[in-house]
């Protein structure tokens, strides 16, 4: 990611892997393409709940969020309420392909958020959500969340000890 331009924005780099024992899954979000809202998905239109905040629900201290704002750099797609609920929820931190809000409010929480940059351009009113969990393509790679039950050696089609 860092050779697409995405780079940490807050907390210390290194600690957005966390230990590596540790099994992490991603919770993806993917937004429109600007000017091409979207009438929803699963009520995450423009009426449903405002930028990931679906994936900071779905989310635990297993999880790594990313954000596919499809490289946009004028308006954010990530800010401080969205560090801190994430914080709190335990996240490993954030990988947005656009630029966040609210750095100095991720910075207390020591939350690890990697993005383009940042901007003051709040995501309200803006390009809507378009879905969580499913998969999408961020700097060229694809990035998909594990399913409940599912672990990183399934990608790999390895079988896991004990199955
Ligand atoms: O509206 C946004 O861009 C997000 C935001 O500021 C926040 O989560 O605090
Ligand atoms: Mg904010």
């Amino acid at each position: 990611m860092r050779g697409h331009r995405t780079r940490p924005v807050s907390g210390d780099g290194a600690e957005a892997g966390g230990p590596a024992h540790r099994r992490h899954r991603v919770v993806v979000v993917r937004r429109d393409a600007p000017g091409q809202p979207h009438p929803g998905v699963g009520g995450e239109g423009p009426a449903g709940a405002h930028i990931a905040t679906t994936a900071v629900e779905r989310a635990d201290d297993r999880s790594v969020i990313v954000v596919d704002n499809q490289g946009r750099t004028d308006v954010s797609c990530w800010g401080g309420i969205l560090s801190l609920g994430a914080a709190r929820r335990g996240v490993r931190g954030v990988v947005a392909d656009g630029v966040c809000r609210d750095v100095e409010e991720a910075r207390e929480p020591a939350f690890p958020v990697f993005a383009r940059g940042s901007v003051p351009a709040t995501a309200r009113g803006r390009p809507q959500q378009r879905s969580t969990g499913e998969p999408v393509t961020v700097a060229g790679l694809t990035v998909e969340q594990l399913r409940e039950g599912r672990s990183t050696l399934d990608l790999y089609d390895f079988t896991s000890p004990g199955r």
